[in-house]
């Protein structure tokens, strides 16, 4: 039997918002862990951030698309993403037969979390750290389901992008990594999605503005994970059921980017 490096698949919080949409992702997955494929499930929730924030009156502010979370909104952020997106993931698992384990950033100390820049306020920059904890979830056949919430050694509560998040897991894994959105790869400026992209492309495209916003941050952690990795990291989507069972057959989607 060949044996498959532990695949690392982050899901932008859009996922959340479509119950078809968990259910055909939950369903790949089953097929995958079931021919022997073990998954490591990393997920956003920006969304449902947004939608907490507003409700309870706070100002939503994100510089080069990480949100700047002060102090007074990082309760709201770890209860939307550690809490309901995480439990609404594990939901949909339960519901397709697959076993998870919800788990953060913080626990098992799967990664060194510190405040990445002061101008953000209380968002971590992780680095991978101690494998024990996800590895021991891995060998029972459990899906382990990692909100990007992570726990400082000062004992900050950090709000950490969730690409980033997956980053840090897939280098922790030795992983190959695949970032799932709500469009079908990279665009060009006529929104075509791009085959295949290296590091000078992206520069240009990211200079042009024609990649931005979340799309650069995304671009960017899976340049980070490609080079150090010396193999190329997929951005694709999770909404498209053809392309799930051609990932779940091994094979290529979305936009490739190249060491
Ligand atoms: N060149 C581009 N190609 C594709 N999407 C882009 C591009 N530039 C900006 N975007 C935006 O980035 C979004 C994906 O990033 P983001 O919303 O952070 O995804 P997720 O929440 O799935 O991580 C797209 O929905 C799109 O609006
Ligand atoms: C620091 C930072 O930007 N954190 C993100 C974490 C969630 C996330 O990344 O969600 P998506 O994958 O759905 O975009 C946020 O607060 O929105």
């Amino acid at each position: 039997m060949t044996t498959h490096s532990v695949l690392v698949l982050k899901v932008g919080g859009a996922l959340l918002q479509t119950e078809t949409g968990m259910a055909n992702l939950m369903s790949a997955i089953k097929d995958m862990t079931a021919a022997g494929q073990k998954i490591v499930l990393v997920h956003g929730g920006g969304c449902l951030v947004d939608e907490q924030l507003t409700a309870n009156g706070k100002d939503i502010i994100k510089l080069d698309g990480l949100r700047v979370t002060p102090a007074d909104q990082i309760g709201i952020v770890v209860g939307a993403l550690a809490g309901t997106s995480n439990k609404i993931l594990q939901a949909a698992a339960a519901k397709a037969g697959v076993v998870s384990v919800g788990m953060s950033l913080g626990d098992g100390n799967v990664v060194k979390a510190n405040i990445k820049d002061e101008r953000l306020g209380l968002v971590g920059e992780v680095t991978p750290n101690d494998a024990s904890y996800l590895n021991f979830i891995l060998q029972q056949g459990w899906l382990p389901i990692c909100s990007s919430i992570a726990v400082s050694d000062a004992g900050e509560m950090l709000n950490v992008n969730a690409d980033q998040a997956a980053t840090a897991l897939a280098k922790l894994v030795n992983g190959t990594l695949v970032l799932l959105s709500d469009v079908a790869g990279v665009w060009d400026a006529n929104k075509q999605v791009i085959k295949s992209l290296n590091k000078s492309q992206i520069e240009t495209l990211v200079a042009q503005g024609v990649i931005e916003k979340g799309m650069k941050v995304k671009v960017e952690a899976a340049l980070e994970v490609a080079q150090w990795m010396g193999k190329p990291v997929l951005v694709a989507s999770w909404l498209e059921t053809e392309q799930l069972k051609t990932l779940a057959q091994g094979g290529s989607i979305g936009t490739q980017i190249q060491p």
